[in-house]
């Protein structure tokens, strides 16, 4: 058994949104197949994984160092002898070869991409959807059979009024769901403060809406914000401030007692643990939101799960970044407390299997081999091309 074959492609998942940080005019992502000589059902054995939004495609990266390290290794090497499969683990230490700790930057994003790949095919190999893997290996064969999502958008774009803002947010209860998430922060405090209380005259109450600042603010106007949201008793405020500056976070804290969200930028167990000692983060109600995807993938992430335990943290405080199908089986596979969803942007990638519905607030999970890109059809149709053109 062995991978025959990594195949990277760059596809652009641009659109005029913004948020208080960046506009995505120009935003891509990578599509990687991770091509192996195992046939099932006829036809060798294909994972596939992509990029969440925000730190666009690894392509370059993969190609200069991450993917020879993979297809010149001794194939032996990179396998599970117990399970009869690809070794996620072994693969995961091979990529990281010669990489020097710190400095999580982009590179995380490239590990984390294939990573997706690779765990997409041993659920394959093994004939589970992912998550039904997870729980079996490392859950005592328990898992979720839903998982509680929320609808993430409220973005800025131009000509876009309170009006539409309403209309979006409509649509996401129609839908099925019961928490919504906007952007903040690219305009005046007043006119954001205006934006929320249109939202809230459509979802009803401030516990059914999250508000995302994506690392704008500085001390004083994350303060500013804190003071002027707590009326409204908000699901989550979510990464005030630069998501590395842990004394904001922690300040914060002191001004602001109703639940925050953020990590979506931290890439790595190290970063994950400095935000958990340094960051005044509060297990009883804070969230924390690291994305596998941007950071190494699910090998990393389960030493991101052990550091949260060591930490006195329940793995359902964590509700990832991302939108992803991958997210979701490890929400449902190793009991996070639930995951992001973009209904409306970022497609093909954004959203779900196909025909799955939610339901108050609740999603399923399709019963088929690997993350189960293959149920929803315009996301398996760019992978497809890759993996199989
Ligand atoms: O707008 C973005 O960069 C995405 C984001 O923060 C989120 O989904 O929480
Ligand atoms: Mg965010």
């Amino acid at each position: 058994m062995r991978i025959v074959d990594i195949r990277e492609k760059t596809v652009s998942i641009a659109s005029p949104i913004a948020n208080a940080y960046i506009d995505f005019s120009k935003m891509t992502c990578s599509v990687v197949a991770v091509v192996t000589d195992v046939i099932r059902d006829g036809k060798p054995v294909i994972g596939y994984g992509f990029n969440s939004n925000g730190r666009y495609g690894q392509g370059a990266l993969m190609r200069d160092r991450f993917l020879a390290r993979i297809t010149e290794a001794d194939p032996e090497s990179l396998l599970d002898k117990e399970h009869d499969n690809l070794d996620p683990f072994a693969i995961w230490k091979t990529l990281m070869t010669n990489e020097k700790p710190g400095g999580h930057g982009e590179r995380s994003v490239a590990v984390g991409t294939i990573d997706m790949a690779v765990w997409d095919a041993v659920a394959k190999i093994e004939g589970k959807p992912l998550y039904r893997l997870l729980a079996d290996r490392y859950r005592n064969g328990v898992a979720d059979d839903k998982v509680w999502v929320y609808a993430a958008g409220g973005y800025y774009y131009p000509g876009k009024d309170d009006a539409k803002l309403q209309d979006e947010m409509r649509g996401y209860l129609d839908r099925g769901y019961d928490v919504v998430k906007m952007k903040i922060g690219a305009a005046p405090l007043a006119d954001d403060i205006r934006r929320i209380e249109s939202v809230i005259k459509v979802v009803g109450d401030g516990r059914r809406l999250a508000v995302d600042a994506n690392g704008r603010f500085d001390q004083a106007t994350a303060i500013a914000y804190a003071e002027a949201l707590k009326p409204y008793n908000l699901f989550w405020y979510e990464e005030a401030g630069d998501p590395l500056d842990y004394a904001l976070q922690a300040e914060l804290a002191n001004h602001y007692d109703l639940p925050m969200a953020t990590g979506e930028n931290l890439f790595s167990h190290q970063d994950a643990r400095n935000l958990l000692r340094h960051g005044g983060m509060r297990p009883d109600r804070d969230f924390v939101q690291f994305d596998c995807a941007l950071s190494y993938g699910l090998v990393e992430y389960m030493r991101t799960l052990t550091v949260m335990e060591d930490m006195g943290w329940s793995s359902r405080r964590v509700v990832p970044h991302g939108g992803h199908q991958m997210s979701l089986n490890i929400a449902a596979g190793l009991h996070l407390g639930g995951n992001e969803s973009y209904p409306d942007v970022f497609q093909p990638f954004g959203g779900f299997a196909d025909g799955i519905r939610v339901e108050n607030g609740y999603v399923g999970l399709p019963d088929i081999p690997g993350v189960g890109f293959e149920a929803k059809s315009a996301l398996y149709a760019v992978m497809r091309e890759l993996g199989e053109g």
